[in-house]
């Protein structure tokens, strides 16, 4: 218990309470990634957990109470193939946003760039289904419950490490790109990049309407790269202006694809990019289109039959999540697995995958923690970073105390929808999730078209530093 401003005692935040931090995992665009792990034997000593916070705009206008509802509502989605958002955290002092989710070993950026630049050998054609059929399962259930990703690429697909759980696709993120949407330029310049390489046709030639299609065409692009190890279509990327026309990476498409026409694509003369820069498109003619010798499969195959159809252009003859799953491809040997890392045929190699590296040496503000004050306290020791993990925890006391002083509210883990914090008139609903995802998708495009923004211009180039 701690004393508030008015004297009152109150209770410590539960959920900065739970979790000792180790360090620092990653940087995205919406800011940094933290593993810590658990501390009460309720929730099983050392499970581990990603927390990622969400940092400040530069305006300093915090967390909406819209994208807090609605961040709220993601807490509904639990599924197998659907990372579990397990906590949500507040601190009104800063307005700053710490979501925890269950924290997965891998992620098919690791793996891919594992196989290419360590083992120098292709995925295995099981682990490659098993990880596709789980990714569109997962998608299957966003996309019914009128969630679209829109941000779907190998680093948002986590894979599950040692445990009841190994191979296990969980994907990560699902949600965030729309409630986040224009992502805060400092990020970018902080040398975080996000990619242009999975983004659906439609998008890049000006389209305003998101469907479950674009995230299709993403899921393209990561079958065509777990099958050859190398991004499908790097486009380089325009930074020229805040949202410019992405020509090139149109350009590396319509290289492998061939050029859309309106007969096949018949809506593709109404999108605004394929109107205003028609010259700059068509240029130049590409009629032989090469993805089966790309991806090397056989242009009969099921697997290239699949592949096709994601990469349709037009958006509504696209194949869906739920279309995809019943195809053929899936049919077939191998058939695909719970356990996509670990191969049922024994002759085919189990790849020990390296564990996520960790910066021991950063805090929850994302600055280098200081050295430790105090003689580390042997029960919190683990391996050689001892002193650092003290100084973590040291880090995370200061936090808990800068977040007692003001005002936070904590939301634990779901049954229904549940947490009303009035003063911040931040609010959530009980009821029927279906129902409510699908307010929620309503809202969204309500404010889509108020904002006008159809596709944040915050790309930068590919060749992204996106660790730690
Ligand atoms: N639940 C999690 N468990 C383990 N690692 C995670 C988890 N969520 C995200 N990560 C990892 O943290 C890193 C940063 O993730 P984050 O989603 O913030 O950025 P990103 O996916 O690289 O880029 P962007 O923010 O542009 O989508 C990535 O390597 C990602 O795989």
């Amino acid at each position: 218990m701690v004393a508030d401003g008015s004297g009152k005692q109150r209770a410590r935040p539960e959920w900065l309470q739970q979790y000792d931090l180790v360090g620092k995992i990653g940087e995205g665009t919406y800011g940094l990634v933290y593993l810590a792990k658990s501390k009460e034997p309720a929730h099983s000593r050392g499970t581990k957990i990603a927390i990622k916070k969400f940092k400040q705009s530069k305006e300093g206008d915090g967390v909406s109470p819209t994208a807090i509802r609605e961040i709220m509502l993601l807490r509904e989605c639990i599924h197998e193939n659907i990372v579990k958002l397990v906590n949500v955290h507040i601190n009104h002092g800063d307005m700053s946003l710490y979501l925890a989710f269950d924290y997965a070993e891998h992620d098919l950026y690791e793996i891919i760039r594992h196989h290419r630049e360590k083992i120098n050998c292709s995925i295995n054609a099981y682990t490659v289904k098993s990880l596709l059929w789980q990714i569109l399962n997962g998608l299957n259930y966003l996309h019914s419950n009128w969630i679209i990703h829109r941000d779907l690429k190998p680093s948002n697909i986590l894979v599950m490490g040692e445990g009841d759980e190994q191979g296990l696709v969980k994907i990560g993120d699902f949600g965030l790109a729309r409630i986040f949407q224009a992502p805060l330029r400092s990020l970018s310049e902080n040398g975080v990049v996000v990619t242009i390489w999975y983004r659906a046709p439609e998008l890049l030639l000006g389209s305003r309407h998101y469907t479950s299609a674009v995230d299709m065409w993403a899921v393209g692009c990561i079958f065509a790269e777990l099958l050859t190890l190398k991004p499908l279509f790097q486009g380089i990327e325009d930074k020229s202006s805040p949202n410019p026309f992405q020509l090139d990476q149109l350009d590396k498409i319509f290289k492998v694809l061939g050029n859309p026409t309106a007969d096949k694509w018949p809506t593709l003369l109404t999108l605004p990019h394929w109107a205003s820069n028609r010259q700059n498109i068509q240029t130049r003619k590409y009629d032989n289109p090469g993805l089966y010798s790309i991806v090397q499969l056989p242009p009969k195959s099921p697997g290239f039959d699949l592949l096709s159809k994601m990469l349709e252009y037009d958006p509504i003859k696209r194949i869906t999540a739920s279309q995809a799953l019943e195809h053929d491809y899936f049919r077939n040997d191998p058939i695909p697995g719970r356990n996509s890392l670990v191969p049922p045929n024994a002759a085919d190699k189990v790849v020990p995958y390296p564990q996520r590296p960790v910066d021991y040496s950063t805090d929850f503000d994302g600055t280098t923690a200081p050295p430790p004050p105090q003689m580390p306290n042997p029960s919190s020791m683990s391996g050689g970073s001892n002193q650092l993990h003290q100084s973590m925890n040291v880090n995370m006391q200061q936090q808990q105390h800068k977040v007692q002083n003001s005002n936070n509210m904590v939301v634990n883990p779901p049954v229904g929808m549940h947490g009303l914090n009035s003063s911040a008139g931040i609010y959530t609903q009980r009821g029927n999730p279906a129902v409510l995802l699908q307010q929620q998708q309503q809202q969204g495009l309500r404010r889509k078209e108020q904002s006008n923004v159809s596709y944040p211009g915050h790309y930068q180039p590919p060749n992204k530093s996106r660790r730690i």
